[in-house]
């Protein structure tokens, strides 16, 4: 019998999982400050049970959305909607997924990240999936809180349950930062796909409420992103490097949400998208930087000198 691999592989949106792995390895190294040992096994399972439980999800999500996926031009060619898997063996390898999943983290990482995790594969899959996706426009809004969570997820592999929020508040605000990414993010494709939407009767922003509305949302989200990003540097979780970084990004943004108004061409919609991309994942890089590497640098230009922030 021969497996079909890259089958199985696109079932895991492997891109899409890579950046939200990405984000989670960034909080577990937030987590940790310069100078302290690295809990590698939790480090390394943390990361790998997340990408499983992403990977899960996702699997999930092309199971339920078999049906749509059928319909819509950019995802008539994945592997239920072509028939190179069956529904059977997709529901059985996200089964096993999840499973593997929640075994490393409950056992090698800790409960609490399991228990995360899990409600995180659920909102994705079950919640947003099953139910906002084909019910609200603002689908994307509430169930882009599953999507958001990978950094807290990756810090609470790294401290477990800490009282009185669970996880630390500044998880939570990098948490917020994807949170209020993802409508710029995503209704910048949705604008540019939805025909597609609309055929397949999934009431997406731009079908309810027509392209406009969906601009002047992208740009209020937008702007709404460059001042929830300036709060890591706000609240002393990251110093001048980062906001540097975040206000120079975030400009970038506002200058495609502002053209997207007015746009060149029917193909700007998804440049935006695009730049989105980029924009989280170099801002997660400049947050990463900023707390890690600049210390370490400083401590090899000075030694003996304490990196102090201010
Ligand atoms: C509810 C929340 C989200 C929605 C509805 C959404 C929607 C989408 C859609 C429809 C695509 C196109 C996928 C394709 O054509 O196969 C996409 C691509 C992508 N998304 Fe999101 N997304 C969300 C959250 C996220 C999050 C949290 C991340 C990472 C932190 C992310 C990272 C990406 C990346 C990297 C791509 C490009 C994939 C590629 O090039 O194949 N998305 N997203
Ligand atoms: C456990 C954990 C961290 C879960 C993470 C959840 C996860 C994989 C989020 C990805 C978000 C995403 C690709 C949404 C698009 O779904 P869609 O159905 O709107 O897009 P599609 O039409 O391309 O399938």
């Amino acid at each position: 019998m021969k497996i079909p691999f890259a089958a199985y592989w696109e079932l895991t949106k492997p891109r899409v999982v890579a950046l939200i792995v990405f984000t989670a390895i960034i909080g577990m190294f937030l987590a940790i400050e310069p100078g302290e040992a690295w809990p590698w096994e939790r480090l390394v399972l943390g990361a790998i049970g997340i990408w499983l439980a992403a990977a899960s999800a996702a699997a999930i999500n092309h199971l339920l959305d078999q049906r749509i996926d059928t319909l819509m031009a950019r995802t008539q060619h994945r592997p239920l909607a072509v028939g190179s898997l069956r529904p059977g063996q997709v529901l059985a390898f996200a089964v096993v997924l999840g499973a593997i999943s929640m075994a490393l983290l409950a056992w090698r990482v800790n409960g609490f990240t399991a228990l995360l995790t899990f409600a995180s594969l659920i909102g994705y899959a079950v919640i947003y999936t099953g139910y906002l996706k084909r019910a609200t426009p603002q689908n994307i809004v509430i169930g882009g809180l599953a999507g958001a969570a990978p950094p807290a997820l990756g810090w609470a592999a790294v401290d477990g349950f800490v009282a009185p929020w669970g996880v630390d508040p500044y998880a939570l605000l990098l948490v917020l930062i994807i949170f209020v990414w993802t409508p710029p993010h995503f209704w910048a494709l949705a604008i540019f796909r939805r025909d597609d939407y609309a055929k397949a009767m999934i009431p997406m922003l731009p079908v309810v409420y027509g392209v406009t509305y969906t601009r002047w949302q992208i740009l209020f989200y937008t702007v709404l992103l460059l001042v929830v990003s300036v709060l890591p540097f706000v609240t002393g979780m990251s110093g001048v490097f980062y906001l540097g970084g975040a206000l120079v990004l975030g400009g970038v943004f506002l200058y495609y949400a502002i053209r997207l108004l007015n746009p060149p061409g029917e193909l700007y919609a998804m440049q935006v998208f695009n730049y989105s991309i980029i924009y989280l994942m170099a801002l997660f890089a400049f947050l990463l930087a900023d707390h890690w590497l600049l210390p370490q640098a400083a401590a090899v230009a000075a030694p003996g000198l304490e990196f102090v922030r201010d």
